[in-house]
């Protein structure tokens, strides 16, 4: 049998806002006996606070991948099989970290929950979304593993060629895990996960999304991890994904608008209630409904493109940010989604520095 102290977070977990009165009706407990294990919860750090957050500064809670990004750019068209000449760039990376650092740009409250390692680039890292205003409370600090990292290979033209992810550390965000943060999702209207996830911690999100009538976006990172998506998608209120990486969901090539449909069809069957499929210079494909529709990427002058790492995370930033303010309409989420992966497309960095609230107003 549970004390009344664990029946008491259970309700609270359940129903972030519930009163006082409510939990005592529930547990046939007085109020003042409530409001004492409330106190006692708190001093043992298992309740942070109450839900009252006024709804502009409920944080977005981003849960997923960091990682330390190594880009090396050819100098020339490069040769397989040989050396070539190169320059390398580092920037901080990870996808749910990536989105994170958009949305506090452009001036959100943001909480992170990821994993690092206690090496100097995950200290490092840590230290830099501090300075943002990113709050890491309750991510994992791993002595024993190393920060994540990704290595991506560049043509002469800043297009990716080749690139490799050892994000061991992630695997540890798992059930577990997502339970235990529950504290730091509770006043959360909207959660933003990545598939660098493992299935059964994406599995707990979605059941609770339905329960607690959040909204979960679940963004993709690459094509091997596209089966750490579950078949049901229920609880899933929008997914964000390329073209490549919807096409090995689907094991479909995808090639005519009748296929692409028939793939959105069959994701909702399966739950999903809203699609963003990212294309390239093509810009989107995305629907809430029953047909999609295609909206196209601003142009960005050959001389001012600089490469492509993080276009498709300052796409979903840009998505929830505006969704964030306007949860119905997809199609202006979109728009501001592509107008942030044009001014990713012009920097070096994986998030543009250009990046402000103003890009809001
Ligand atoms: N060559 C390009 N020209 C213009 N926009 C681009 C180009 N490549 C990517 N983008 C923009 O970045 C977004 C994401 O790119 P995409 O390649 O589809 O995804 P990812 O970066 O996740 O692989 C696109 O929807 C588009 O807005
Ligand atoms: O398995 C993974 N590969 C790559 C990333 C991250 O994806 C970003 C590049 O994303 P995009 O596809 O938007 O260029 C990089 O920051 C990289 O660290 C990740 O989180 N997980």
């Amino acid at each position: 049998m549970n004390s009344s102290k664990d029946q008491l977070l259970a309700l609270v977990e359940a129903n972030p806002f519930i009163t006082q009165q409510a939990l005592g009706d529930a547990l046939g407990l007085s109020r003042s006996a409530v409001a004492g294990h409330l106190a006692q919860l708190v001093r043992e750090g298992r309740i942070l606070g109450r839900a009252y957050v006024l709804p502009s500064r409920q944080p977005l809670v981003c849960i997923g991948g960091t990682n330390l990004d190594r880009k090396l750019r050819s100098l020339e068209a490069p040769r397989m099989g040989s050396s070539n000449p190169a320059r390398q760039f580092e920037s901080p990376g990870g996808v749910a970290r990536n989105i994170a650092e958009n949305l506090a740009r452009l001036g959100l409250p943001v909480h992170l929950l990821t994993a690092v390692g206690r090496d100097a680039a995950g200290q490092a890292l840590l230290a830099d979304l501090q300075a943002l205003g990113v709050d890491c409370t309750g991510s994992v600090q791993a002595a024993d593993a190393p920060t994540g990292s990704y290595t991506a290979v560049l043509d002469e033209q800043g297009d990716l060629m080749l690139a490799m992810a050892d994000m061991a550390l992630t695997d540890r965000l798992d059930s577990d895990f997502i339970r235990r943060c529950a504290p730091q999702r509770a006043a959360a209207r909207w959660l933003v996960a990545d598939l660098n996830l493992p299935a059964p911690a994406l599995a707990v999100l979605q059941q609770e999304a339905v329960t607690r009538q959040q909204h979960l976006v679940v963004v993709a990172v690459s094509v091997p991890k596209m089966q750490r998506l579950g078949t049901s998608l229920a609880g899933i209120d929008l997914l964000v994904l390329n073209r490549t990486e919807l096409s090995a969901l689907m094991g479909d090539a995808l090639a005519t608008d009748t296929a692409l449909n028939d793939a959105w069809q069959a994701l909702r069957a399966r739950g999903l209630q809203r699609l963003v499929m990212s294309d390239g210079a093509q810009g989107v494909r995305f629907s809430d409904g029953d047909t999609l529709s295609a909206m196209a990427a601003p142009k960005v002058p050959r001389g001012r493109m600089r490469e492509v790492t993080g276009a498709g995370d300052a796409l979903s930033a840009g998505i929830v940010a505006a969704l964030h303010r306007q949860p119905q309409d997809l199609r202006a989420a979109c728009k501001l989604g592509l107008s942030l992966a044009a001014l990713t497309l012009q920097t070096d960095a994986t998030v543009s520095r250009e990046l402000s609230p103003a890009l809001l107003a």
